[in-house]
């Protein structure tokens, strides 16, 4: 029997890239986490320590904060585009490239009703996100959104499920429903206006949440990511990780008193993980796009 080397690749992970653009006295930050992987001739890296084709991920590093510093970082899906070029096209022996950014938001302070020029507060924990992934000739953009934490009061019901002797869970009609979504979509092209569509495929996950009559989290979930296609003809497939936040309602009847779906005990853990992929049926897969992506 024998042993080779798999699939693998390499890079740096997380560096942390705060980029303050001081053209004018109106500040601007980008904040950012950028993780570069790189793959190509490196058989000989793992088989006998030949460290000729292993481009530091010290570079790597160094090299997210040069870039920040050669031109305005922009985009994330274009700064990450410009990184995976660069290292797969000066790279001796390197021949595909992933490169991951979350963008943190930060918001103006406001004072006297004005948004200041040079301080901020970080916008809650939702991230915008990318993963560019240069495979061969092709590049292959995914965008999303991270811990978007959403709920609805109402308009949400849970029953017809099977029944064994382990189930306990009372079926309801009106039940809370929150999540936080992690969302990633799949560009068929990378001619796109980032930041328009980003905004645009954001609004219609928080509408078809608020808008569907969910009668399971997942039928919410297809709901979200047919949304998405419909108005969205350059995304080829959306696919979304959905915890089901669980809202229990809290039996008071020890101390006499009724709850009318009023008091919750938001349990943290466990919850249900309802995932899935929303496609077109004409879309052809590009599952390099998706390789070792976390949630997928
Ligand atoms: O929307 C839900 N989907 C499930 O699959 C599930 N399972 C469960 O216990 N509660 C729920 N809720």
């Amino acid at each position: 029997m024998g042993i080779v080397m798999g699939p693998n690749q390499y890079g740096k992970a997380e560096v942390r890239l705060v980029a303050v653009d001081r053209s004018t006295p109106r500040h601007r930050i980008k904040d950012l986490t950028v993780s570069s992987a790189l793959r190509g001739e490196l058989d000989p890296a793992h088989l006998t320590g030949d460290n000729s084709k292993v481009l530091p991920t010290d570079t790597q590093k160094n090299t997210v904060f040069a870039f920040a510093r050669e031109a305005p970082v922009g985009e994330i899906e274009d700064f990450a585009l410009r990184l995976g070029k660069h290292f797969t096209s000066t790279a001796d022996g390197i021949t595909g490239a992933r490169i991951l950014i979350d963008e943190h938001a930060w918001e103006r302070i406001q004072v006297d009703g004005a948004g200041h020029d040079h301080s901020f507060s970080r916008g809650g924990d939702e991230k915008r996100t990318t993963a560019v992934t240069f495979d061969g000739e092709h590049a292959h953009v995914v965008s999303g959104l991270r811990d978007l934490v959403v709920l609805k009061s109402t308009g949400s019901e849970f029953h017809g499920y099977p029944k064994d002797r382990y189930t306990t869970l009372a079926e309801t009609s009106d039940r809370v429903l929150a999540t936080a979504v992690t969302a990633r979509w799949r560009y068929s092209s990378t001619d796109v206006d980032w930041a328009k569509s980003f905004e645009s495929v954001r609004a219609r996950l928080l509408a078809a949440f608020a808008e569907t009559h969910s009668y399971a989290l997942q039928q919410t979930l297809y709901e979200m990511g047919k949304a998405v296609l419909h108005e969205h003809p350059e995304i080829a497939e959306v696919r979304l990780s959905l915890p089901n936040k669980h809202h229990f309602a809290v039996d008071l009847q020890f101390c006499g008193l009724d709850n009318a779906n009023e008091v919750f005990h938001a349990a943290d853990r466990p919850y249900g993980l309802i995932e899935g992929i929303v496609t077109r049926d004409e879309a052809e897969p590009q599952p390099a796009a998706w390789y070792s992506i976390d949630e997928f």
